[in-house]
């Protein structure tokens, strides 16, 4: 390992276009079918070499992170077994639906890699069924519980207002409030979307399998969508993951852009981005 070595690493937002829930293993982990993009929003990880492991949480939504070894990005770093200090830099809310802590570890392990010039990646099962898809930073439909994954191509160019009040959705009592576990997959060949408009005149006919358990635990989420819904120009919008974040999608950047100054205007307490998803 080269001691004098500093990596940084961008941790993009995960949104899951679509979310079906298509059953339920044993174990109670349930089967998934899954459109996840990312965005050009995220946490930024700095990680260098250390006499002995340490964890910095820094940034505007540091504030309830865990900054001991529960932290993901800590169990990542502990695949590898090497001593590093870990400077997490907090943009995006946690237990948002957006994949926070599940891309910073993908981040971390990807960071680890290059500095220990091992090309192998270690099993992130581990560390959560999100994490797999976030290794691979790209437009990918996610099966099974999450590791089985493949990426998709040729995605028309996207963009989106991502918004959350503020309040936390724990992913676990969503899946349990979901009534019904064996819902429609999406189609078993993905059209191939030829224009942005073409792409979410298709995503309308698609899910979130888990917006209406999430809503009837959280009701901010309702109020989000609503505040979503009214913005200029918006196309469609749907709750990210087990939620609370929700999305609204436009056709080019300054549509996504003049859309989330308004909603700040009116909403200047709520986490409001606007971003490229790819
Ligand atoms: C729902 C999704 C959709 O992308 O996103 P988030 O809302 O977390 O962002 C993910 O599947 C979440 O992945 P992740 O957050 O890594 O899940 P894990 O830590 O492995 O599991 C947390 C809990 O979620 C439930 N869980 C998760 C994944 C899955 N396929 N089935 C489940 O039932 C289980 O109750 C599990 O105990
Ligand atoms: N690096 C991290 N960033 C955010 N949360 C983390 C991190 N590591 C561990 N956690 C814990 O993981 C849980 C889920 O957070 P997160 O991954 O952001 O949510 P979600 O799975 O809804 O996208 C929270 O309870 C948080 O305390």
């Amino acid at each position: 390992m080269n001691e004098m070595q500093i990596t940084k690493i961008f941790a993009p937002a995960k949104v899951n276009l679509t979310l079906h829930v298509t059953g339920q293993r044993k174990d109670g982990y349930h089967l998934l079918d899954s459109l996840v993009v990312f965005a050009d929003v995220g946490d930024r990880i700095t990680v260098r070499p250390n006499d002995a492991n340490r964890l910095e949480v820094i940034g505007p939504k540091a504030a309830g992170v865990p900054t001991d070894g529960s932290n993901l990005v800590c169990k990542a770093a502990d695949l590898f077994g090497v001593p590093v200090h870990i400077t997490l830099s907090k943009h995006l809310p946690a237990m948002a639906g957006i994949g926070g802590g599940s891309s910073d570890a993908a981040a971390t392990v990807l960071a680890l890699a290059e500095l220990t010039g091992d090309a192998r990646l270690p099993d992130v099962t581990t560390l959560g069924a999100d994490v797999r898809v976030c290794l691979m930073r790209q437009a990918s439909r996610m099966r099974g519980i999450g590791e089985d994954v493949s990426p998709i191509e040729a995605m028309p160019p996207l963009f989106a207002v991502l918004a959350n009040t503020g309040v936390e959705v724990s992913t676990p009592s969503v899946f349990k409030a979901l009534e019904c576990k064996n819902n429609p997959p999406m189609p078993k060949k993905l059209p191939r979307w030829k224009t942005t408009a073409a792409f979410i005149n298709w995503l309308a006919t698609q899910r979130n399998d888990l917006e209406a358990p999430a809503i009837k635990g959280t009701p901010q989420i309702a109020d989000t969508l609503e505040a979503l819904n009214a913005l200029p120009d918006v196309r469609l919008v749907r709750m990210s993951g087990s939620g609370a974040t929700c999305f609204a999608l436009f056709e080019t950047r300054e549509q996504a852009e003049r859309a989330a100054a308004v909603l700040r205007d009116e909403q200047p307490n709520w986490w409001v981005e606007a971003c490229q998803l790819s």
